[in-house]
């Protein structure tokens, strides 16, 4: 069957510190649907897809709910229009679904005119993804008809993934290994005990050595909280709330930041790990968002890197507490949860040990999760075959020792955790050389990247001296689109918003 070429992916050159033309992609072909359609966009900085035909409805909302009174954040409760969704080929209407979606509503209203099948596949357990076929489907056929011409079929490479990912599954790919959880569980308690211990400890230097201890202790929290709040089975269930008792970061704050930066990788204005400015730039900014640090970046990096964890934290308590002002479903007991975390990690330990290893695990984590994205591809656009943009904006790291593989964390194995995010990490070493064949069957530009462990940190670095060098670019774009928060809660940047107003 013949596909129509996806649409151009707007790319920073690597070797390129400037941002990308402020254009957008071109606009899909006018449907029944969309040609009476009012303009999509009310943002310069709205993704090129909020042209998509979900207009037609907006004509029919009620006057009461077309114009939002304010760019409120999520829940949105009541959806004025269908809220039509591609999902494996099938379009749904899942405006009844809003306000039910535990993950919240700006979730689903991203994907309004949107193809949601990755993410569907990516983020959801086997309940939630078969929760969908049974919501309505978009209707009138005419409308589906407008929808479909506006987004154009799926690539190749988008089915190729898809038949990989059902092959993978029947196959027991997502099945845990009991095994390599224990060991990195037992690793990760050991040297939490050891912490301790060392706190306590009348020896020489057992200070400094306890707080290098606990901030390991906090690192690898984080990597193990990350695969539970991922994974899809019953074990990271029960297991969900481990960064939160013992890394100290919640798992609401993080499931939408991270979630988000997955979804939307490298996206500008929406990933909030390439938003990263006023402290470090990853491209030249335009003059009204620059610093004067920004000059010496490269030389100051490790000290905005230390401050990671300490501001994930603040975020979290941020999110944690406005979470229980809205009375959300969980929002107390993670409420309760952060508290134990503080009030275990101050009776173990001292303030003079507690502090550093913050700082230290912030540093260690930023040297690990910063260069695997910011030297790669930058999209000012929405990108509709979220497969290849997965691979260009995507580089592993190729760790040279056991220590290096286990501090990593799997976050080497970037490219397999994007892909499969909710796939357990110790299935990643086995996939990689099925990648590495998928990238040149499907022609991915760029194929699979990956580099020396060291040679990433270079390329990072390389990239904040080659930014700290370069001249601002007047209209070059935000990082942000509303905030630490970002983009795909604001009301604007959401296409069946947009079109709804
Ligand atoms: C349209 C795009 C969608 C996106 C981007 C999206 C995104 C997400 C995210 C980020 C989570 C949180 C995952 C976590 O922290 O563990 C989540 C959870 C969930 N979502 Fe969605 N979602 C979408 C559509 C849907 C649909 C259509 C359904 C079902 C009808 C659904 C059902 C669920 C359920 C049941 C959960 C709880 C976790 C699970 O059991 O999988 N979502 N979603």
């Amino acid at each position: 069957a013949p596909f129509a070429p996806p649409p151009p992916l707007l790319r920073l050159p690597l070797s390129s510190i400037a941002p990308p033309p402020r254009t957008s992609p071109p606009t899909p072909p006018a449907s029944p649907a969309s040609a009476s359609a009012p303009a999509a966009s009310t943002s310069s900085s709205a993704p090129a897809s909020t042209s998509t035909p979900t207009a037609s409805a907006s004509s029919a909302a009620p006057a009461s709910s077309a114009a939002p009174a304010s760019h409120a954040p999520s829940p949105i409760p009541v959806h004025p229009t269908p809220l039509d969704v591609r999902i494996h080929g099938v379009w749904y209407d899942l405006s009844g679904w809003l306000s039910k979606h535990p993950a919240g509503a700006h979730w689903l209203e991203w994907y309004g005119g949107r193809d949601a099948t990755e993410v569907m596949d990516g983020f959801h357990s086997e309940k939630g993804r078969k929760m969908y076929t049974r919501l309505p489907r978009s209707f009138p056929p005419s409308r589906v008809e407008g929808l479909e011409a506006s987004l154009g079929p799926d690539t190749p490479t988008q089915l190729a993934f898809r038949k990989l990912r059902a092959d993978l599954y029947a196959a027991g790919w997502w099945q845990r290994d009991m095994r390599h959880e224990a060991k990195l569980l037992a690793i990760w308690g050991a040297v939490g005990l050891s912490a301790v211990f060392f706190a306590h400890s009348p020896l020489p230097h057992a200070g400094k050595l306890s707080a290098f201890l606990l901030s390991l202790f906090f690192t690898q929290s984080g990597w193990l909280g990350h695969d539970y709040v991922h994974g899809v089975d019953k074990f990271s269930d029960r297991m969900r709330y481990l960064a939160t008792t013992c890394g100290g970061l919640a798992v609401t704050w993080w499931s939408t930041k991270h979630n988000k930066h997955h979804a939307l990788t490298n996206e500008i204005g929406v990933d909030e790990d390439i938003a990263t400015d006023p402290f470090l730039y990853t491209w030249a900014p335009s003059p009204e968002n620059d610093s004067p640090l920004r000059k010496i970046q490269h030389l100051i990096f490790f000290v905005p890197f230390s401050f990671l964890f300490a501001l994930w934290r603040v975020d979290t308590f941020k999110v944690a507490l406005d979470a229980v002002k809205q009375n959300r479903p969980g929002a107390r007991k993670e409420l309760r949860y952060l508290c134990l975390h503080y009030a275990a990690v101050l009776a173990a330990f001292p303030l003079s040990v507690f502090l550093p290893a913050v700082l230290l695990s912030g540093l260690m984590s930023a040297l690990i999760v910063t260069p695997t994205h910011q030297s790669e591809e930058m999209f000012e656009g929405y990108q509709s075959d979220w497969v290849t943009a997965q691979f260009l904006s995507t580089r592993n790291a190729v760790t040279t020792n056991p220590f290096s593989e286990w501090i990593w964390g799997g976050m080497q194995y970037q490219l397999e955790h994007h892909l499969f995010p909710s796939m357990p990490r110790s299935k990643y070493p086995a996939l990689r050389n099925i990648l590495i064949d998928f990238a040149a069957d499907n022609d991915v530009p760029g194929g699979y990247r990956e580099s020396g462990e060291f040679a990433i940190q270079k390329m990072n670095w390389d990239l904040y001296r080659r930014v700290a060098r370069a001249d601002p670019v007047p209209g070059a774009p935000s990082s942000r689109g509303d905030g630490q928060q970002g983009a795909i809660s604001d009301f604007d940047l959401s296409p069946a918003n947009a079109l709804a107003k």
